[in-house]
């Protein structure tokens, strides 16, 4: 792995990042020439109106789907010049995934479905770290019970120790609190600050909820593909501010004039 000197404040990189879908006359701008960086131990929040191409970012950024052009840097490697196998291997060991749908193993207890990331990396889970990581989520009594006998916050929970365990340099979270109660979401939020601050590990999360927005240290908008603006140590009262301008939240409000309509759904 090279390191050129001036990556190393990035965990993440991209670069005039287009993804297209669809064949020629029906084709979809999803994002349009997105350039951006993610830095070590940061916490940003993508936000942005349905449809702009948050879900899109997140995807491409994470190596699970292909920009049609454009690059993006992972920790130095260039993910476009990776194969599949280098590609499944970076994502196993350098990266986290939180996702509204936790994608827990029914069959297995809290304990087997959180270890089973390293156990699929052939690496032994250390017996005081699985158990360290429980207590961080609040879940260190509920190790030997099954998905089904958890809330969904305690569920959510058990998916952000899951996306913990291997200590990934980079944790991308899809509307990570979507599903559950402000008081539940609140702790989640605060675990993956808490994981930036203290473990220095990058959080990249897409959200529509301007309070979950603003546990990031950086929110980035998108509109039609193409990032609009962002804050900095956001409040929840300006990121809705600039969600109400974006056209977010009232149907009635225009998009901005210089948005390109991007096709597809609206
Ligand atoms: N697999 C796909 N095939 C075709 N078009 C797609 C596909 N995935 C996404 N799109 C389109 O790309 C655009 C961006 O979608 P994306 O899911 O990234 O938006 P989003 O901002 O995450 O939306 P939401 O907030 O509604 O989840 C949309 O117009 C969507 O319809």
């Amino acid at each position: 792995m090279s390191h050129d000197s001036d990556n190393t404040t990035d965990a993440v990189r991209l670069t005039a990042v287009h993804k297209v879908y669809g064949k020629r006359d029906n084709q979809v701008v999803a994002l349009d020439g997105v350039t951006t960086r993610f830095g070590r131990g940061t916490f940003t929040a993508i936000m942005g109106p349905s449809g702009s191409g948050k879900s899109t970012l997140l995807q491409c950024a994470a190596g699970l789907d292909q920009p049609t052009s454009g690059s993006v840097l992972l920790e130095d490697h260039e993910l476009s010049e990776l194969d599949e196998t280098e590609l499944t291997k970076l994502r196993r060991d350098r990266i986290g995934f939180v996702f509204q749908a936790f994608n827990l193993l029914p069959v297995l207890t809290v304990r087997q479905n959180v270890t089973l990331p390293l156990r699929l990396a052939g690496r032994k889970p250390a017996r005081g770290r699985v158990t360290s990581v429980l207590e961080q989520v609040g879940l260190a009594e509920r190790s030997r019970h099954r998905p089904a006998e958890l809330s969904g916050g305690q569920q959510q929970r058990v998916a952000i120790a899951r996306a913990l365990i291997t200590e990934p340099a980079v944790i991308f979270a899809d509307e990570p609190t979507g599903a559950l109660d402000t008081g539940t979401a609140r702790g989640v939020l605060g675990l993956l600050r808490h994981s930036a601050r203290t473990a220095g590990q990058t959080i990249v999360m897409v959200t529509h909820d301007p309070v979950a927005a603003s546990y990031a240290d950086r929110v980035v908008f998108l509109a039609d593909g193409r990032l609009v603006g962002e804050l900095h140590s956001p409040t929840a009262a300006a990121v809705a501010e600039r969600m109400t301008r974006l056209g977010a939240f009232a149907d009635d409000v225009p998009l901005p004039s210089s948005a390109t309509v991007a096709g597809g759904r609206r």
